[in-house]
């Protein structure tokens, strides 16, 4: 699709301060602490594309999320939403307006479903809230309709969430967020709660919505498998920072980053009964003491003295973005990934 992109994410940071209770600092002399959760991100979404952000859990994905909604305001940096600066915070009716055309989906349908709520509360709830249907008989009607549109019967708005299976209720969370007639849905790990089973058909609702209605996605995953089911563009983070930045394909067939290539190698693999390859070596450090110059260089066979002391920027480099000492210098150059390791699971086989 043409145009400018929907979001525009420039310089994006959040920090929380996690600091012992005042009198605590007086008394133990420690200094106020923050964890720096979100440290100078950049991207943009184009129109009907899905962005994914994937890496391991604490690198900062869901707060990425949240910014983007408006429901944390950043320490610093700007989210453009169709032009219009979210990060200055929104007031009135300009905000009433945005809400309705941005919706988030989480990963746990049984937390996010009010179980005391018949499935046509919650499924109208948005449209009352935006008062978007005023009268019950046509609210009826469009619940119904949104039910369809993911796989559910006009009948099971008379049900309680309890009554379906964890599939269905993401279904119902998103008949939800479609409610408003959203362009732009956030959604932060949608299928990790459920069944491998079905994470694949609720994957393939959501790819079939964004084909009828042009939705544009930012896909929060840890699971790379389905980061390349659903992605057009692929963000991989690590401790609060953007690593690599690139199309889908480019990146399952030449992954640049040691990191990037770390995770693609744990992707279990179908030829080795689901076990993976390479296991994920080494773990995320500390975010409150993080390491010094590119904070991946304790786990990364490639560091040299200046990774240890020098943070490297995310660039431009052959095509995509990298932020990555040793490709920036030419000592590295990443190889095609080989088509046997390409052999990662399919949808079907998540
Ligand atoms: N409200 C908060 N207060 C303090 N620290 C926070 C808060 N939210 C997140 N953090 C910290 O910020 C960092 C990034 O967290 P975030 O939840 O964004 O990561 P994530 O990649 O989504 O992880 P996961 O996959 O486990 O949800 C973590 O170190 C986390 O502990």
């Amino acid at each position: 699709m043409n145009g400018p992109p929907l979001v525009e994410v420039q310089d994006l940071s959040k920090s929380f301060d996690v600091s012992a209770p005042w009198l605590n600092r007086v008394v133990e002399g420690k200094p106020r602490q923050f964890v720096h959760a979100v440290d100078g991100v950049s991207f943009s979404i184009e129109r009907g594309k899905t962005l994914a952000l994937v890496g391991e859990s604490g690198c900062g994905k869901s707060t990425v999320a949240r910014l983007l909604v408006g429901l944390y305001a950043p320490t610093a940096g700007h989210v453009r939403f169709d032009g219009i600066d979210i990060a200055q915070g929104l007031r009135g009716a300009q905000a009433s307006v945005l809400r309705r055309r941005m919706q988030m989906i989480f990963q746990d349908p049984y937390a996010s479903l009010n179980p005391r709520w018949k499935v046509l509360d919650i499924v109208a709830e948005p449209l009352i809230e935006h008062r978007l249907i005023d009268e019950a008989d046509k609210r009826r009607a469009r619940v119904g309709e949104l039910l369809k549109s993911v796989g559910l019967t006009a009948a099971d708005m008379e049900k309680f969430p309890h009554q379906f299976s964890g599939g269905q209720r993401q279904r119902i969370s998103i008949a939800r967020a479609l409610a408003t007639q959203p362009e732009f849905l956030v959604c932060d790990e949608p299928t990790s709660a459920l069944d491998v089973s079905v994470q694949a058909q609720v994957l393939n609702i959501m790819k079939d919505l964004q084909r009828q209605r042009g939705l544009t996605y930012l896909f929060i995953s840890h699971n790379l498998a389905v980061v390349r089911h659903v992605s057009d563009q692929v963000g991989v983070m690590y401790l609060g920072r953007l690593v690599e930045l690139a199309d889908k394909a480019e990146l399952f067939s030449r992954p640049r980053h040691p990191y990037t290539r770390m995770l693609l190698d744990a992707i279990p693999d179908i030829r080795m009964s689901g076990r993976s390859r390479t296991p994920v070596q080494g773990e995320v450090p500390n975010p409150l003491n993080p390491p010094s110059g590119c904070s991946f260089h304790p786990r990364c066979p490639l560091a040299n003295a200046r990774c240890k002391v020098e943070r490297p920027a995310l660039q431009a480099i052959a095509g995509v973005r990298i932020a990555c000492h040793a490709i920036e210098e030419g000592r590295y150059q990443p190889e095609p990934r080989s088509a046997a390791g390409n052999q990662v699971l399919t949808a079907e086989q998540l």
